[in-house]
């Protein structure tokens, strides 16, 4: 009876040990958090140390100050790169520019064949012509002569039609322009003594305001339309917009430009701008100049200076004089004070869209002895032509 008693008691004091365990253990579960989310373990209060441990954070791990991004305006956009441009090709640009030069020397050519188609040709009738020819700043020698040579070409025509006449005309302006005349910019560069490649240089001079630096431009542009590549020098330092407006027109085909600071010596932007197309294996180096100088001395040593130094790279291969077509007589005469300082190798006349002064392409030939290459028509980016006598003839009969 004892030995039940006792088993009882055990089992007793057994289940209530062993459900005791159980509620205790009920009671170490967190209860879920009343969202259903699961809860976060908290962050242990002490560092812990062995298998427990949380790896240390690592310094690719920390972000730098340089790398959090803040909130604030955004960046403006890099400015657009200058586009460059494709210019036309040379070739045909007198025919293009026809129109032009037919309505403003319209005088010359058609007055011409009026006076000749003229029943008959007096002594009166001769002055007339001879005017036109003055009018149109051909120059009193050309004017006598080609006075003389129509007399006596008319006087053996039995007929005088038209067409004869217009062919006469066309042959005699075109004698006095001179067709075989070499009228290609010279491109070719040279060689070094080192058996350096150097690149061909343009001066480009003239008194300002003739369009001397639109047309170094212009000419950059036939140059690049040819297949050149090109570096423009910026030696007209005496006024600074002469060279942002060279800079411009560099950037539009591609063309980097050497500049110095405003005032500066023009041949050390001359001698720069060489070296720079050399280093940059530049096909043509084309420098605009200051023509500035109202004194031939003065010109004399600023321009004289910018040859002889540029000259320390190799031959100057072409010398570029930029008549204005509209002055005249004017014009003609402080040409000539360039050609006394430096060896013009050819002539660049603008402005022959705005003048019906044409005759001035045979005076200043005459004067100076060097051909027309180029001729300005226009404003135009493309508007520089190279010189076709034909294609000015027939502009001016047209
Ligand atoms: N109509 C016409 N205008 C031209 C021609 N060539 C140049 N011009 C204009 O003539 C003006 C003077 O040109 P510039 O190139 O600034 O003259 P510049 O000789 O370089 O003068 P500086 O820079 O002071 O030395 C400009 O308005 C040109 O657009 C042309 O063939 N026809």
């Amino acid at each position: 009876m004892d030995i039940l008693i006792l088993i009882v008691i055990i089992a007793v004091v057994a289940v209530a040990v062993i459900s005791g365990l159980v509620v205790n253990g009920r009671r170490k579960q967190a209860p879920p958090p009343p969202d259903g989310t699961r809860a976060r373990p908290a962050p242990p209060a002490e560092p812990q140390v062995g298998e427990d441990a949380a790896p240390p954070v690592t310094e690719e791990e920390r972000r730098t100050i340089e790398e959090v991004i803040l909130p604030g305006p955004e960046a403006p956009p890099a400015p657009p790169a200058p586009e460059v441009e494709v210019p036309e090709p040379a070739a045909g640009r007198m025919v293009r520019l026809r129109a032009r030069l037919a309505r403003s020397q319209n005088s010359l050519g058609r007055g011409l064949l009026t006076l000749l188609a003229r029943e008959r040709l007096d002594e009166d009738t001769w002055e007339e012509i001879e005017e036109i020819l003055l009018t149109a700043d051909v120059g009193p020698a050309p004017t006598v002569e080609l006075v003389e040579r129509l007399r006596e070409r008319v006087r053996v025509l039995g007929t005088r039609s038209p067409e004869e006449l217009r062919a006469l005309l066309r042959e005699e302006l075109l004698a006095q322009l001179g067709t075989d005349l070499d009228r290609e910019v010279r491109t070719e560069g040279g060689v070094s003594p080192e058996g350096e490649e150097r690149p061909a240089v343009i001066l480009v001079v003239g008194v300002n305001g003739t369009g001397k630096t639109t047309t170094t431009g212009k000419l950059a542009r036939v140059l690049v339309a040819e297949g050149h590549s090109v570096v423009l020098g910026a030696a007209d330092t005496f006024r600074a917009a002469a060279a942002d407006q060279l800079q411009t027109w560099g950037e539009r085909v591609g063309a980097r430009t050497v500049r110095g600071p405003e005032g500066g010596d023009p041949a050390s932007v001359a001698f720069d701008a060489v070296k720079e197309g050399i280093t940059q294996g530049a096909d043509v180096v084309l420098v605009d100049t200051a023509g500035r100088l109202h004194t031939k001395s003065g010109l004399m040593d600023e321009l004289g200076k910018v040859k002889r130094v540029v000259e320390k790279h190799g031959p100057v291969g072409e010398v570029l004089l930029v008549l204005d077509a509209t002055t005249g007589q004017n014009g003609l005469t402080q040409a000539k004070v360039f050609a006394q300082v430096v060896d013009v190798t050819g002539i660049a006349l603008t402005k022959l869209d705005g003048t019906a002064k044409g005759g001035i392409v045979v005076a200043v030939q005459r004067e100076l002895g060097v051909p027309v290459k180029l001729v300005g028509l226009g404003e135009g980016a493309d508007d520089l032509a190279p010189f076709d006598p034909e294609a000015f003839v027939d502009a001016l009969l047209a």
